[in-house]
């Protein structure tokens, strides 16, 4: 179903409850799996992709695994079934089925594991029979998707003799990977990462309960909110400053078109007004936070900010080609872009074109991807906007259309 959002006064004030981090409640619960003893985990998500991997960890009597579009639950699915004893079939939605996956099982082939495509070379579904890792050294192609190194690393100590993981190349998303290893950390496994590689030692996960902090990608919508209203006073409870996410550099970015961060007693306060001065640029290579550069793409597009977005590479094998989709919705919007190779450079529009930008009655396609959806809904304090398929946003914010009422914005 689609959802028409529109604002009348551009004044945003109100406090969040925000949404808890998919990429940390999904790391503790393969921890959580692997772990000898029980523990509680506090504010896990209520995302989709959290709830489909609770489900086919604990509640899962069968050998068959259905991720739907949930890639972090395939990846480390991949490797935890590749450890555990059985015979498995893993697949997803058909997009899923599109996402590479080879890295990583080419990674687990090296060590002993028994994985074969059941439809194309290198793509979901595949058919594991577990149970065969013995071995402690690999090298992997760090600059695919930093997903498939999370995964080894986390089922790592489970192997005799523990991991050794060579870098090949450049990594990209850097931060999920120190995310996978603080919170491995945190339950006293023995880690280590020099410059090109990653060391685990053998052990076991200590049990202890868990708070999964609220989630910064979730946060960067309501920046980019923030940034296209007149004036912002906006409270999200549940962030906090030492943030294992890398999309907590939203804060920085965000500076620059006027939006300013303070931490409160929950969580943070986001403050706009039309005093706050805004760069007339934007030049940023997202390669680390790959989930906010829509966000502030839609962002940069509205503010008629002369943009490049550098480090793109990753996000054509995300829920959808998210260069591709953003360059489609924005230039039905009136705006100017172009694409060159991975990067995405957004053009100012001239007096000219100018008024191309006051649309009225369009409606943004989502290409089943939460991000579209989220990171276009800020355009309703420009003008009504309608976006196709509301319902995609419980991949990783279940309350995103709910939370927005309680600003003001209409549906
Ligand atoms: O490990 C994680 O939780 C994630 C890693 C990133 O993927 P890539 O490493 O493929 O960029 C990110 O885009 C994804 O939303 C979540
Ligand atoms: C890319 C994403 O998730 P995943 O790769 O886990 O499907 C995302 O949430 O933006």
């Amino acid at each position: 179903m689609a959802i028409t959002l529109s604002h009348s006064t551009k004044s945003i004030k109100g406090t969040i409850d925000l949404t808890a981090s998919k990429s940390v409640s999904n790391r503790v619960l393969i921890i959580k799996a692997l772990c000898a003893d029980d523990f509680k985990i506090e504010n896990l998500a209520s995302a989709k992709d959290t709830v489909t991997l609770n489900n086919l960890l604990f509640n899962n009597e069968e050998q068959f695994f259905d991720v739907g579009h949930a890639g972090t639950v395939m990846r480390f699915l991949t490797a935890y079934l590749a450890l555990k004893k059985g015979e498995f079939i893993i697949t997803g939605s058909e997009r899923m089925q599109q996402r590479p996956i080879k890295v990583l099982v080419d990674a687990l082939r090296d060590l002993g594991a028994k994985i074969s495509y059941l439809k194309n070379e290198g793509y979901p579904p595949l058919k594991i029979t577990g149970g065969f890792i013995t071995g402690n050294e690999i090298e992997i192609d760090g600059g695919v998707s930093s997903q498939y190194i999370s995964a080894l690393m986390l089922i790592a100590p489970k192997i005799k003799d523990g991991l050794k993981i060579q870098f090949k190349n450049e990594l990209i998303s850097k931060p999920y990977i120190n995310m996978t290893l603080e919170i491995m950390k945190d339950f006293g496994v023995d880690i280590s990462w020099e410059e090109e590689s990653i060391e685990i030692k053998e052990g076991e996960y200590r049990a202890k309960d868990f708070v999964v902090e609220a989630d910064w990608s979730s946060a960067s919508y309501w920046y980019g909110i923030a940034a296209l209203a007149n004036e912002a006073e906006v409270n999200l409870y549940g962030l906090s400053k030492n943030s294992l996410q890398g999309d907590a550099v939203a804060q920085d970015i965000y500076e620059k078109f006027g939006v300013e961060t303070s931490f409160v007693e929950n969580g943070i306060r986001l403050s706009k007004s039309l005093c706050h001065p805004i760069a007339s640029s934007f030049d940023f290579d997202f390669e680390n936070c790959p989930d906010i550069a829509q966000t502030v793409a839609v962002t940069c597009a509205a503010l008629n900010l002369e943009a490049k977005f550098r480090g793109l590479k990753t996000l054509r094998i995300k829920e959808t080609d998210r260069i591709f989709a953003l360059q489609q919705e924005l230039t039905k919007l009136g705006y100017n872009l172009d694409v060159d190779g991975d990067d995405l450079i957004i053009n100012r529009y001239s007096e000219k074109t100018k008024n191309l930008n006051k649309w009225s009655n369009v409606s943004v396609d989502t290409y089943d991807d939460h991000r579209m959806a989220m990171a276009f809904a800020p355009l309703a304090l420009l003008a009504p906007i309608t976006i196709n398929d509301e319902n995609v946003v419980v991949k990783s914010y279940p309350d995103f259309w709910k939370d927005l009422e309680k600003v003001s914005f209409s549906n």
